[in-house]
């Protein structure tokens, strides 16, 4: 478990244009280290803002796009191509504009799929995909993805871990069906905080009021199952991105002044 670091930016822009910027050099990093580099993407505002500002940043040529893995914390459980599903926003925002490998885009199955309106079995199929791809040297079920990225909702949700449902408890599988999550859409599929913890680096960004008071909560010392954004970290590093409206309810000794 690594201990939460914050880093809070003057706007949501900038922090998604930094952010951005972060991820372009940890995906250069990691293809020199181990030759390939694997990201969890996630949806929401700032997951779509933060592919958005990479789909423009300057570096983003320095990405071998051939060598990413990429892989979703949680998706709407809803049919191939609606336009609130996350693969489909991540699309639109930065994927259908860089050179990736098909084979190595990995979106969680749709609700047209195979498995039909089984959110169910459309996560056990995804944590099959998952282990099929874990190396030994990840010691788990799923690989140890560079960067995992979350959004945290106003609620403290991440992915598709809601506050005291069945989701946030799980202790043994790495992808669940969630039933009745209070934000539209109710069925989804999402890691579960196993999975979560296996990565490398886990970045949960948030920006805006709203979520001043999730944010609050969730580095206060609150439980991940009331707050699960308070159970999502990483092995080596746990970055909280922020903007000042986010942070406006942090304790003031815990994050430098946001200066940029
Ligand atoms: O529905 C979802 O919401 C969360 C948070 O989204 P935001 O717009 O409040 O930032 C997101 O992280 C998750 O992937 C998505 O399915």
């Amino acid at each position: 478990m690594s201990a939460p670091q914050i880093v809070v930016h003057r706007d949501k822009e900038l922090m998604a244009q930094a952010a951005a910027a972060r991820l372009i050099t940890k995906i250069v990093d990691a293809q020199a280290a181990r030759g390939s580099a694997s990201v969890v993407l996630t949806g929401g505002r700032n997951g779509n803002g933060l592919l958005a500002a990479l789909a423009t940043a300057p570096a983003r040529d320095a990405v071998d796009w051939s060598r990413l893995d990429l892989w979703w914390g949680d998706e709407r459980f809803l049919p191939d191509g609606d336009p609130e599903r996350n693969v489909t926003q991540a699309r639109e925002a930065l994927l259908d504009s860089v050179p990736l490998d098909p084979a190595r885009v990995h979106p969680m199955p749709p609700a047209s799929g195979p498995y039909g309106n089984d959110a169910d079995a459309a996560a056990e199929a995804y944590a099959a995909e998952l282990a099929a791809a874990a190396r030994p040297e990840d010691h788990g079920p799923v690989p140890a993805f560079d960067v995992l990225l979350l959004g945290v909702g106003p609620d403290t949700h991440v992915a598709s871990l809601f506050p005291e449902l069945p989701g946030v408890r799980e202790t043994e599988r790495t992808v669940v069906g969630v039933r009745g999550a209070p934000k539209p859409p109710p069925n989804r599929v999402s890691l579960t905080l196993p999975a979560i913890r296996a990565a490398r680096e886990v970045w949960l960004l948030a920006a805006g009021e709203d979520k001043a008071n999730a944010v609050a909560l969730a580095l206060s010392g609150a439980g991940e199952i009331q707050a699960p954004a308070a159970g999502a970290y990483g092995r080596s590093r746990t970055l909280w991105l922020l903007d000042a409206a986010a942070a406006a309810r942090l304790p003031r000794d815990l994050y430098p002044p946001a200066t940029s």
